[in-house]
């Protein structure tokens, strides 16, 4: 992998956040990582922060690299695609991690040899805790998902998952990190009202949030039944539970699950 040259088109946030996810984990060399995007002065920033190569023309960095990811918007990608295409050859891997576009998208954009893998990476690979699924295209070789998986799992956590279990990921840890976001501010923001300062309160309500993701990963135990540990009878937790459950927590957390998932459906269909 270290000699590989990986190239993004989309130098955005989630471009961005892999490539010094990347970068930090070691798997290739920043000089073998280059970017392009419209925005010239932000690759300027990234060149200087990163070291990466970077160009505001596409097709420089498609012809520079080994494995090509994808990380404009997916109302963006039709476009790129169309003025890539004559560029893409079937020695490069191709990684999308546009949301909702189902590989038949690219597969038929093009031509027609083209190895495409597609990813539903997240935010958190900034900090290496992302959590990515992947997804393999008809022309992809097990050598392809085995590169795929290395950069993803470099990151973070990735999995292997059928394809059309893509929306569901996208809804659940695509998009998660801004359904938890808030809840560690509105955590604190309690914690504020109680007389806190802000910033101690917002480490106690970030570090809640890690603990409690970590005993779910590392103990293998139900999260209810870790509910039930810290709940003590007629204690303080049952009583925020209480507060929880009369607001739906459930419900909402489920819904802005399927309502993102059905989002990522709708942009696939553009
Ligand atoms: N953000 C996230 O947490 C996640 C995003 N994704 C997916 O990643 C992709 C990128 O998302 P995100 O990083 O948030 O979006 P951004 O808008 O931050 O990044 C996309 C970048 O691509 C640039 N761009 C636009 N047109 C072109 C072009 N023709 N050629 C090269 N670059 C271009 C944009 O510039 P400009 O802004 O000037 O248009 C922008 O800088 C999306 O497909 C999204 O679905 C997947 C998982 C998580
Ligand atoms: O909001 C979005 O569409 C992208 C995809 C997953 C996270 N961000």
């Amino acid at each position: 992998m270290e000699n590989r040259k990986i190239g993004f088109i989309g130098a955005g946030k989630m471009g961005s956040a892999l490539m010094q996810g990347i970068i930090k984990a070691g798997i290739v060399n920043s000089e073998n990582i280059s970017a392009s995007d419209v925005y010239e002065p932000f690759l300027k920033e990234l060149k200087t922060k990163l070291g990466i190569q970077v160009s505001t023309d596409n097709a420089i960095i498609v012809q520079a690299s080994d494995i090509l990811i994808l990380a404009v918007k997916p109302q963006t990608l039709g476009s790129v695609l169309a003025n890539l295409k004559t560029y893409i050859t079937s020695d490069k891997l191709v990684i999308s991690i546009a949301a909702g576009v189902p590989l038949s998208t690219y597969e038929d954009a093009l031509p027609e040899s083209t190895r495409v893998v597609r990813v539903m990476p997240n935010i958190a690979a900034t900090v290496s805790e992302a959590a990515s699924a992947i997804s393999p295209g008809k022309n992809a070789t097990s050598e392809d998902l085995r590169a795929a998986l290395a950069i993803f799992s470099a990151v973070g956590t990735a999995v292997q998952v059928p394809e059309s279990l893509m929306d569901a990921v996208t809804g659940l840890s695509g998009s998660g990190p801004a359904f938890i976001f808030p809840v560690i501010e509105a955590m604190a923001d309690g914690a504020v009202l109680e007389g806190m300062d802000r910033k101690s309160a917002l480490t106690l309500a970030a570090q809640t949030v890690l603990g409690a993701a970590k005993m779910v990963l590392e103990t293998g135990m139900h999260p209810g039944e870790l509910k039930d540990m810290v709940t003590s009878p007629a204690g303080t937790t049952i009583q925020g539970i209480h507060a929880l459950e009369e607001a739906g927590i459930r419900a909402a957390f489920m819904n802005a699950v399927i309502r993102a998932s059905e989002r990522s459906k709708e942009l696939g269909k553009k």
